[in-house]
């Protein structure tokens, strides 16, 4: 029998990405809304109960909305937006967090996907708090480069209309060092101390990727970039869509740039280390409407139903 699954928020980014992925699957029969009545809340109501799995991939007041509108125990709600990512009895959808989290999402039916910038950061930061290398109540800061798709149809349209000069160069933003992303970051991690978090916006479609500093002396006493590495290769054993690349990975310093790029149209996400003398800096890439968003939904979809996780999903 198919599982039937339904996207409230069919026209969106994220939501057009979910039905690409969804379109090679044969064990699910999609729930399409009538495009002209996809902010009706009964239209909505009705296929949100009659789905097996629905995604909610809409602003947060509206995620919000729709979670209150299912009544039905069988439907497994998995949200996209910042709605309920901290919320009490909602799984974090985020599979590799650690030992167990599969088996949460397994039974939950109510699964709040991370924020793309905190996918990248929570995956850099926790393995090295698990391990105690890092000291919960460092103060870490971090820097997120993006592609625009990570701003959703507006900032697309802004982008793709031309005309902007400002737009042709990288920009910083959330400048009042408060991003929504982190209440998730500090939840997810352990970190007790706020991170200083910059994000910036550069003139391409998707890609993303975190950045930590760190000063090796503010670790655990004695602990080298290896060890850090180390950490990353022991949480991540197995892991299907996470790949620790070598201490220093030469290809990339021999060519002096990182691609923000490279895990494009992948649900994979990559950890560098790099390290010299008593400095170490840790990079996290993806792309933000992969394991930054709609890969990591169709994801927890396959993990809360029992299906095998597949790099092609
Ligand atoms: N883009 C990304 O990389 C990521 C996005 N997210 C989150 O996912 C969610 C969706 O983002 P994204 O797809 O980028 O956003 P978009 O703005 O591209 O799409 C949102 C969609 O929701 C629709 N919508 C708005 N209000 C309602 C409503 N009341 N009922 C039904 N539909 C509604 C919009 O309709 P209309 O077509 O009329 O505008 C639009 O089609 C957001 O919460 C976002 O923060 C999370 C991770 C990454
Ligand atoms: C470029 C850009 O604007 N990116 C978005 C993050 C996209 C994302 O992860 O979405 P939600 O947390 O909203 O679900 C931002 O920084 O707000």
């Amino acid at each position: 029998m198919k599982h039937a699954v339904f996207v409230d928020g069919q026209e969106g980014t994220t939501g057009l990405r979910i039905h690409e992925y969804l379109a090679s699957r044969s064990d699910i029969e999609v729930l399409r809304i009538d495009p002209e009545r996809r902010k009706d809340a009964a239209e909505r109501a009705r296929l949100l109960n009659a789905a097996d799995v629905a995604f909610l991939c809409l602003p947060d007041a509206a995620a919000k909305e729709a979670a209150a509108l299912v009544t039905n125990p069988r439907t497994c709600l998995i949200d996209a937006s910042t709605a309920h990512r901290t919320a009490p009895g909602w799984a974090f959808g985020l599979p590799e967090l650690v030992a167990g989290q599969r088996e949460r999402l397994r039974s939950s039916k109510r699964i709040a996907n991370p924020g793309c910038h905190a996918s990248a950061f929570i995956l850099l930061l926790r393995p090295l708090v698990d391990a105690g290398l890092l000291p919960a109540g460092l103060p870490v800061s971090a820097t997120s480069i993006t592609g625009y798709s990570g701003g959703g149809k507006k900032m697309i349209e802004q982008y793709e209309a031309g005309g902007d000069a400002r737009l042709a160069s990288p920009r910083p933003y959330a400048l009042g060092l408060s991003h929504k992303h982190i209440p998730e970051m500090m939840a997810h991690t352990g970190l007790t101390t706020k991170p200083v978090f910059m994000p910036v916006v550069g003139p391409f479609y998707k890609g993303l990727t975190v950045s930590v500093p760190l000063h090796l002396a503010h670790l655990r006493a004695g602990t080298t970039a290896e060890d850090l590495r180390v950490a990353y290769e022991r949480h991540f054993a197995g892991e299907p869509f996470v790949r620790v690349m070598p201490l220093n990975d030469g290809p990339t310093l021999d060519d002096g740039f990182f691609d923000v790029q490279a895990c494009n149209d992948s649900n994979r996400l990559d950890l560098f280390v790099f390290s010299q003398g008593d400095q170490a800096l840790l990079m996290a890439r993806l792309d933000n409407l992969g394991k930054g968003a709609s890969g990591a939904a169709v994801q927890c979809m396959n993990v809360h139903l029992g299906v095998q996780e597949t790099l092609g999903l």
